[in-house]
């Protein structure tokens, strides 16, 4: 049987992993500069991003496997990270609305032996056109905060999905489907499977 730390304070990112039986037998939020670095493609930052948040947490942590995720929502070139404020929150459901944009789920998995598989997923999400109300509407719950380019395509925001391809869960925050292969392919053992 493996240990398994899942760096990440992400709730969604416990309870994905919960719905295929997977359970963490430690979480530790990895803390680091999420910041973009100048030229850096919404891509690139989504798989940097989960490679330092995992490194952070396996330098402290031998011995386990270690698991971190980011997610970029893309308009464009344009990064959408998570809103700072009220504001910011209005002005990426404004440009993403009525659009098609990407969301990148970056995610890095190192095993005990310091073996590192990384890799990024891409799902492509369209909104219908978001009247000013429905924007209010949407910022006068917390919904959007702490989520990347502030919406919860598992929450409210359902509403605005016109279509999607590619990976559900990846938007909410870890491809199921990818997580299980990078489990499986570096050896992974679960306590539930
Ligand atoms: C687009 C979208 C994002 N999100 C969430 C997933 C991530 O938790 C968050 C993006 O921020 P991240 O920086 O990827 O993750 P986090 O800060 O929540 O947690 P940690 O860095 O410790 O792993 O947005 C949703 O829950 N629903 C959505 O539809």
């Amino acid at each position: 049987m493996s240990k398994l730390i899942l760096a990440s304070a992400s709730p969604r990112r416990l309870e994905l992993l919960a719905q295929i039986g997977i359970v963490p037998d430690q979480v530790v939020p990895a803390d680091i500069d999420e910041t973009p670095k100048a030229d850096e493609s919404p891509r690139r930052l989504a798989l940097r991003l989960a490679e330092e948040k995992a490194r952070a947490v396996a330098k402290d942590n031998g011995g386990a496997f270690v698991l971190a995720a980011d997610t970029v929502v893309a308009c464009g070139q344009r990064a959408l990270g998570k809103a700072e404020d009220h504001a910011e929150a209005r002005k990426f459901l404004t440009l993403l609305s009525g659009r098609r944009h990407r969301v990148y789920g970056g995610m890095c998995l190192i095993a005990p032996d310091g073996a590192e598989r990384s890799r990024v997923i891409e799902t492509q999400v369209k909104f219908r056109t978001l009247g000013r109300e429905d924007v209010d509407r949407y910022l006068s719950h917390d919904e959007w905060m702490g989520k990347a380019g502030a919406y919860a395509i598992q929450g409210h925001a359902a509403t605005f999905v016109k279509a999607i391809s590619g990976s559900y869960s990846n938007v909410v925050g870890l491809s199921l489907c990818e997580v299980d292969g990078l489990l499986r392919g570096l050896g992974y053992q679960s306590k539930e499977v």
